[in-house]
């Protein structure tokens, strides 16, 4: 059948039974798609349109208005329109002369803090929603004969699933064929143990658990290949019909979230109080004379609610962490979830993989090491020329050369690599370890033609658990051979010769010594080592062995064995591959070791200094040799020189304290498993840290999940440690993970500047309110206007400054540079408070020195009072001392930036910052200059004298703050001394 030849429309027959009683060709035939091509890119596009894409549920929209009155939901703004209502309604009751200014006026500022409140979440939204898009789950399938990566939102019934380790399942499928393929399907059956798929059919009907000819979305390959070809997609797969049960979509809110959310909480209940009782007071202390007192005392009252109570609050928040996460995609850390952001910057412990990672993962093999020799490689990178040398003179023909070419050949061999020339530069795909012998080999020469006659049979493949693979080759004459390679400490155990010359000898007690001493050797110079063993596998002949073979061919392969291709071995194209397992790898002959070297990234050792001043600790945890590990662990400064490592072995052989004791302690952990990641992690977490961790293997995926900060490698991650990660490390450099923390840090200090800055301009109005009402009577207020209610503020006067000069200066805070080094302090702590005593009393202080200067200018103006002499109406008075307030609450956020640095630091560092408060200054100027602004706000004319001294008093903003943190400075250092 012609690949995707079916006409679109055509679609699956729904009702096509239990794919998994059915042979795979029938369900091919059912889903018209040739299994050996896949289908086309234009059916696949069709198809797509016909079933919709492969999503667990559509992302919930919600219609425009139903955001619009989400804004209004709020029972504050409810109770200021229903002022507002009251208001109207008594202006009509008093025979509506003139417009009912305040009522319109607040209405328009309601209206355009809702449009404000919108614009916000769209783009908190956009935000989230870019950021799935560059973490979205990724398939092989096969399309038009080729094998491509799409988007696993793209798969369509009928796809073939190409299916390897490390992959998520993106789809249901029925399997064509699997080599080993094993599957966790915990996420769907709560099995933990993988299981083993067969692509046989099922002879009936059986429970998902036991259908093992079908794969199914969100599952995961933790070992072996396969093909599948898709059945079922989005909400019609298994995964999907449990799908209303788990809500993916929902993001829980971070703890940073929750606790701003009950900061907001607790702050609406006080200003709530506070508003009762200034509304009270105002009642008691002036007395109620109409109608007109009575929506003056309410409007004010609920204004100041509104106003000062931070609904906008998780909006803001939302965005600032939003704009965070951007950057910090920019620079290729991209974080899963807003809530990340905050971990990261409390992480206080990464632990981090060591290839790749800290070093470049560019392996070059400089030494051969065997029985008769060392053999030195010249040459860099993966360019496959250099000199092959013996204590500086060429390497002659002789045993050591056999051997030095046994250990290349077979190790090229039992790889899956590649290795080609584009365009005048060498590129490798596949593992650099296993490229790294692809290049060696071609140094020597003649390896790489001897290898034609080989085929690949079978394999055991590489895990980090088992630290070795085997491969099966037969060459031309039939005769098989085991091939392995792997950490040599490992490949010993199963090793019972050794290779000399052209034939081999027993390995004794002796020889294991020696060459563990070599390994340690090449170790302590900081070379990743990994050993190469063969032995002749009579069991895979082709033609079946003959009694006595085997004793003939005990030091085989001599001649052609040694040949390898140090082109493209390639997997076997054998159509009935060999059943091989690890019980095959016994008895192998060690041919010798191999010395990488993989440098360290150079951007590495100042990041981990960094890291250190930051207060986060580093531990280095790999699967190398611990000698390996501790040199470039010393050599990056993430250990002092001669500091400890400790093993995996090392590790199982201790109680829970002394792995406590071990974690405490040690920095560099090697030779390692998985499952220890996990420990590691448990142990960390119990004493208190916040733990980043990074993996790429699949078995990493439950270290990732249980960190508080797993961190996948973009390149060479696989799909299920992204899945399971909060953050992807674009580059895969550890540098980069600094630079998150930090990142991480600058954002949560961003946060604390909005959230301070906030709070003094809220603090400063409702003090201002408060206290010039309690206060009236000693500051001239109350004398100022016969018998009508005096207010300090009005109602409009106040929801202007709250919601619209405040409000560009206060997300301006939420993008704000560093301004202090946010890595030279220690990381916070899980579970401190965003704001702290100290926080409080930076806001307490500002708070008064804001409300203090505007009543103190008030009075200034009006006759009698605490300052005699003034001579202005109440109107002038108010104008004058509500312009000292807004321009205090444009200077405030230069105190806000830091809790001791002045704030003349980094003055003109914030564009965004001065254009806000430069647009606060003109807004204010206007609203005292226009004559309508005038009506609507009730604002007088100002002559200079006023401005001087409001300009004035509103610097003192500046200054008693900047008096109060040089005292805390001071008191800072001193106290270190
Ligand atoms: N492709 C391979 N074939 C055979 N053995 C390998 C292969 N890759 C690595 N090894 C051996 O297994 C050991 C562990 O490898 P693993 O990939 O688990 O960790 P690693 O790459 O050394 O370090 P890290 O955990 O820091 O990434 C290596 O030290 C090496 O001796």
């Amino acid at each position: 059948m012609p690949a995707g030849g079916a006409p679109p429309g055509a679609a699956p027959d729904p009702s096509v039974p239990d794919p998994s009683v059915l042979d795979a060709e029938e369900v091919a035939r059912a889903h018209r798609v040739d299994p050996a091509a896949g289908l086309s890119d234009a059916e696949a596009s069709a198809r797509l349109v016909e079933h919709g894409p492969n999503e667990l549920r559509a992302a919930r929209t919600h219609p425009l208005w139903k955001r619009i009155v989400a804004q209004f939901a709020d029972p504050l703004i409810i109770l200021l329109l229903a002022a507002v209502v009251i208001s109207i309604a008594a202006w009509i009751i008093e025979g509506a002369h003139g417009a009912p200014v305040d009522a319109i006026v607040i209405a328009v500022i309601i209206v355009a803090n809702a449009v404000l409140g919108l614009v916000q979440e769209a783009r908190a939204e956009h935000a989230v929603a870019a950021l799935a898009e560059m973490t979205e789950a990724r398939s092989q399938v096969l399309r038009a004969g080729r094998i491509v990566t799409v988007p696993a939102a793209e798969l369509v019934p009928g796809d073939v699933l190409v299916l390897a380790e490390g992959d998520q399942v993106g789809a249901d499928g029925r399997l064509l064929r699997a080599n080993s393929l094993h599957i966790a399907e915990a996420s769907l059956t709560g099995e933990s143990q993988p299981v083993e798929k067969d692509a046989a059919t099922l002879s009936a009907p059986a429970s998902i658990g036991d259908r093992n000819d079908m794969v199914f979305k969100g599952t995961a390959v933790t070992r072996g290949t396969g093909r599948a070809i898709v059945t079922a997609t989005g909400m019609r797969t298994e995964m999907g019909a449990i799908a209303t049960m788990l809500d993916e979509t929902e993001s829980e809110a971070s703890p940073l979230q929750t606790e701003v959310g009950r900061l907001g909480r607790m702050l609406g209940r006080v200003v709530i109080v506070i508003a009762l009782v200034v509304m009270v007071t105002l009642a008691l202390v002036e007395g109620i004379h109409s109608l007109a007192d009575v929506v003056t005392i309410l409007l004010l009252g609920v204004s100041l609610a509104v106003a000062a109570v931070p609904e906008g609050l998780p909006a803001v928040l939302s965005v600032v962490l939003a704009l965070g996460v951007q950057r910090m995609a920019k620079r290729n850390a991209v974080v899963k979830s807003l809530s990340s952001v905050e971990t990261l910057g409390s992480a206080s412990v990464i632990c981090t993989d060591k290839t790749g990672t800290l070093t470049q993962n560019q392996m070059t093999i400089e030494r051969v090491v065997t029985a008769s020799g060392t053999v030195e490689l010249g040459g860099v990178g993966y360019r496959p020329v250099g000199s092959a040398t013996v204590g500086g003179r060429p390497l002659e023909a002789g045993p050591l050369r056999e051997e030095a070419e046994l250990v290349l050949g077979a190790g090229s061999l039992a790889n899956d690599a590649q290795l080609a020339e584009v365009d005048g530069t060498w590129r490798i795909e596949g593992d650099p370890t296993e490229a790294a012998f692809l290049v060696a080999a071609r140094k020597l020469d003649g390896v790489p033609e001897r290898a034609a006659g080989f085929e690949r049979t079978g394999e055991v493949p590489f895990s980090s658990e088992r630290k070795m693979m085997s491969t099966v080759h037969r060459r031309g004459d039939g005769t098989a051979y085991v091939l392995s390679k792997g950490a040599p400490d490992v490949l010993l155990g199963r090793c019972t010769r050794v290779r000399v010359g052209d034939g081999s000898a027993v390995l004794d007690d002796a020889g294991r010594e020696r060459i563990l001493g070599e390994v340690e050797a090449l170790s302590a110079n900081a070379f990743r080592t990994l050993g190469v063993a063969y032995r002749e596998a009579p069991e895979f002949d082709a033609v079946p062995a003959v009694s006595g073979v085997d004793a003939g061919r005990a030091a085989a392969p001599e001649d052609g064995a040694t040949a390898s291709a140090a082109g493209q071995p390639g997997r076997a194209a054998a159509s009935a591959p060999d059943d091989v397992d690890e019980t095959h790898e016994r008895d192998l002959v060690f041919a010798g070791v191999v010395g990488i070297i993989d440098p360290p990234r150079p951007e590495v050792r100042p990041a981990v200094a960094e890291a250190h001043a930051a207060g986060i600790r580093i531990i280095m945890i790999t699967g190398d040799h611990p000698a390996t590990a501790a040199r470039i662990a010393a050599d990056l400064g993430i250990i002092e020189p001669g500091g400890p490592a400790r093993t995996g072995a090392e590790l199982d052989a201790m109680d829970d304290r002394e792995f406590r004791d071990a974690v405490r302690n040690v920095s560099v952990f090697a030779r390692v498993s998985p499952a220890h990641k996990l420990r590691i992690v448990d142990v960390l977490q119990a004493d208190g840290q916040v733990v980043a961790m990074t993996g790429d293997g699949v078995n990493d995926a439950p270290a990732l999940k249980s960190a508080d900060i797993g961190i996948a490698m973009g390149i060479t991650g696989t799909e299920v440690t992204k899945e399971a990660a909060r953050m992807v490390l674009a580059d895969d450099d550890f540098a980069t993970i600094v630079e998150a923390v930090r990142e991480g840090r600058v954002i949560f200090d961003n946060i604390r500047k909005f959230l301070r800055y906030l709070l003094y301009s809220n603090m400063g109005e409702v003090l201002t309110v408060f206290l010039g009402v309690v206060f009236a009577g000693v500051l001239g207020l109350s004398q100022a206007s016969g018998d009508a209610i005096v207010v300090p503020l009005l109602a409009t006067q106040i929801l202007w400054i709250n919601l619209v000069t405040d409000s560009a200066p206060a997300l301006a805070m939420g993008v704000d540079p560093e301004i202090d080094d946010v890595m030279a302090r220690p990381p916070r702590g899980i579970h401190d408070r965003v704001i702290d005593g100290r926080m409080w009393a930076g806001i307490a202080s500002t708070g008064l020195t804001m409300s203090i200067a505007t009543l103190l200018v008030i009075d200034v103006f009006l006759p009698g009072g605490l300052i005699p002499g003034g001579t202005d109406g109440i109107d002038v008075a108010r104008t004058a001392g509500f312009t000292t307030l807004v321009f205090m609450a444009l200077l405030a956020p230069f105190n806000a930036r830091s809790e001791y640095s002045s704030a003349f630091r980094g003055l003109l560092s914030n564009r965004w910052l001065l254009a806000a408060v430069g647009l606060g200054i003109v807004l204010q100027v206007l609203v005292v200059t226009l004559p309508p602004l005038q009506t609507a706000f009730g604002t007088a004319p100002l002559d200079w004298a006023h401005w001087l001294v409001a300009i004035t008093a509103a610097t003192l903003v500046i200054w008693v703050e900047e008096l109060r943190k040089a005292w805390m400075r001071w008191r800072r250092s001193s106290r270190r001394k």
